[in-house]
């Protein structure tokens, strides 16, 4: 099999802005756990899906503080891309659904980045037709555009990003970079 050639790494950091480091990253996150620890119960346990890959070192992030204060949760996850490790997404293709029956549960989503809003707008949808009785988004980072579907928005967000190309902390720069600790946006 032919290996496929990414564009390098240290190419893309030398053209790229750093915005938020890893201390502010985990500021934000422990915000949102506060704000997210405040609306549930913690005798109604909320089925909590990662939607990989991107959202899985925020959503981690954000179990443990959520761990910290006192709100348990129960794991699945999903794989939805439209990216495929491009810097432009297309069609939406699932790759894992949650096995986790959803009807009549509380789904907490969990993912890095809110762009264009087609994932979630998809993902949520899914959530709603299992039967789940309320789905709420939390997302890292929302991107700062008048492009999102209508009808998506997130309802904690750690961050906002400039309309550029963003990775590190879970997204990707052609595959690479997703454990860098903080994110970066492309200047071109
Ligand atoms: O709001 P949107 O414009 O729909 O984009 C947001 C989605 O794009 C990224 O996933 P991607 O398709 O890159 O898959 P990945 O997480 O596996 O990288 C990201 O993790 C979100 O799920
Ligand atoms: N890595 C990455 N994934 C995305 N998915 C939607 N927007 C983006 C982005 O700016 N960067």
């Amino acid at each position: 099999m032919t290996a496929v050639a990414h564009p390098p790494l240290a190419d893309a950091l030398a053209k790229s802005d750093l915005l938020h480091d890893h201390a502010a990253i985990d500021a934000a996150i422990a915000g949102m756990a506060d704000a997210v620890r405040a609306d549930y119960d913690p005798d109604d346990v909320p089925l909590y899906v990662t939607v990989m890959h991107g959202g899985m070192p925020f959503a981690s992030a954000l179990a443990m503080e959520l761990g910290k204060r006192g709100l348990d949760l129960e794991f699945d996850y999903l794989h939805a891309t439209r990216y495929r490790g491009q810097t432009s997404g297309s069609g939406l293709a699932w790759l894992h659904r949650p096995a986790t029956p959803m009807r009549d549960r509380r789904v907490l989503l969990a993912d890095d980045i809110l762009d264009e809003g087609h994932t979630m707008l998809a993902v949520k949808q899914w959530c709603e037709d299992q039967g789940a009785r309320d789905v709420r988004i939390a997302v890292l980072a929302v991107k700062k555009h008048d492009r999102c579907v209508d009808g998506i928005h997130a309802d904690y967000v750690g961050l906002e990003v400039a309309d550029r190309y963003v990775f590190g902390y879970g997204m990707d720069y052609h595959e690479q970079g997703r454990n860098l600790p903080g994110i970066y946006a492309l200047r071109d």
